[in-house]
């Protein structure tokens, strides 16, 4: 999918609309293209409009489901903000992209190759119709966050205003900073999340998570998403979470994982292994996206 560049602000009359299904993964909300059938070509300001809650359909993540690039993957699948960046990676987008392929009949496959932005991640479709992703390996060092540190550690301080906070940093595909607290309902989401999100020290931004550690296999956590801000579940954060408590010595290897939307189960056995997700995924209803009149240009 490209985007295209126009000279004039006002789209063709009679541009057809676009056909999209709307669906959740624990409340993380997304609209569905399908490009298998058609190219679909989207500029940021196309994606923010569809992602206003009040004029556009609304949604965190617009997902776009594609030809797979290569004989050895399936599909390719390449994920948007609310504000209109591509990113890398979307667990809960992941789980729903396997039930959109299976509900659009686009495969009859259980077990499903993605081609993401970063790298290749598989779906399993169970008999209970929830998904299991293996999302791959985590990486942690501060470059590949990225994340500037002057050594690789278990956690960072990290001066934010007149505050210092310690966090965890983990690559899930996405960039998360991890932070520890005591209560997830009290934790500063609106305010810490913000800034960490824009922080200096994290250049390509930053997805944070807040974690409350209730046992060493279940934690309670809230996330608050770049480019997007706080959405009621967040799959790579809950991942992201699972991975920095379990390598500070906090959680062990399966954790339940309570998010504001609902539970997922998460699976690390540790350094060298890939990370598996299972949860839900919900198809809301299915849609026709009409182009806006664009306002002439003042
Ligand atoms: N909601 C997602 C993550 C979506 C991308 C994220 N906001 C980013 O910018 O990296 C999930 O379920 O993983």
């Amino acid at each position: 999918m490209t985007a295209t560049h126009t000279t004039t602000s006002r789209r063709p009359p009679l541009h057809p609309p676009l056909p999209f299904t709307k669906m959740h993964g624990l409340g993380n909300d997304f609209m569905v293209l399908d490009a298998t059938r058609q190219p679909i070509a989207l500029r940021p300001e196309d994606i923010r409009a569809m992602a206003d809650r009040h004029f556009g359909v609304g949604f965190d993540q617009l997902l776009v489901v594609e030809p797979g690039p290569s004989a050895d993957v399936d599909f390719g699948y390449r994920i948007f903000n609310a504000d209109g960046s591509e990113v890398e990676q979307c667990g809960n987008g992941a789980r729903c992209f396997a039930r959109f392929v299976h509900d659009q009949r686009l495969t009859d496959k259980r077990r499903i190759r993605v081609q993401t932005c970063a790298g290749t991640i598989v779906l399993h479709v169970t008999d209970t119709g929830n998904v299991q992703v293996d999302m791959g390996m985590p990486r942690c060092s501060p470059q590949e966050i990225p994340f500037t540190a002057p050594a690789p550690a278990l956690l960072y301080p990290v001066a934010v205003g007149d505050k210092t906070v310690e966090l965890a940093v983990v690559n899930m595909g996405n960039p998360h900073a991890v932070l520890r607290v005591a209560d997830v309902d009290s934790a500063p989401v609106a305010t810490l999340g913000p800034l960490l999100e824009s922080h200096p020290r994290f250049p390509a931004r930053v997805n944070v998570g807040f974690m409350q550690v209730l046992a060493p296999d279940r934690i309670r956590l809230r996330v608050y998403e770049r480019g997007t801000g706080e959405t009621l579940a967040c799959g790579t954060g809950a991942c992201a979470a699972v991975v920095a408590g379990q390598r500070l010595g906090w959680l062990g290897r399966q954790v339940t994982v309570l998010l504001p939307g609902g539970p997922l189960q998460i699976d690390w056995q540790g350094e060298g292994h890939n990370v598996h997700m299972q949860g839900p995924a919900t198809r809301v209803y299915e849609g026709l996206w009409h182009w806006p009149e664009m306002p002439p240009a003042m």
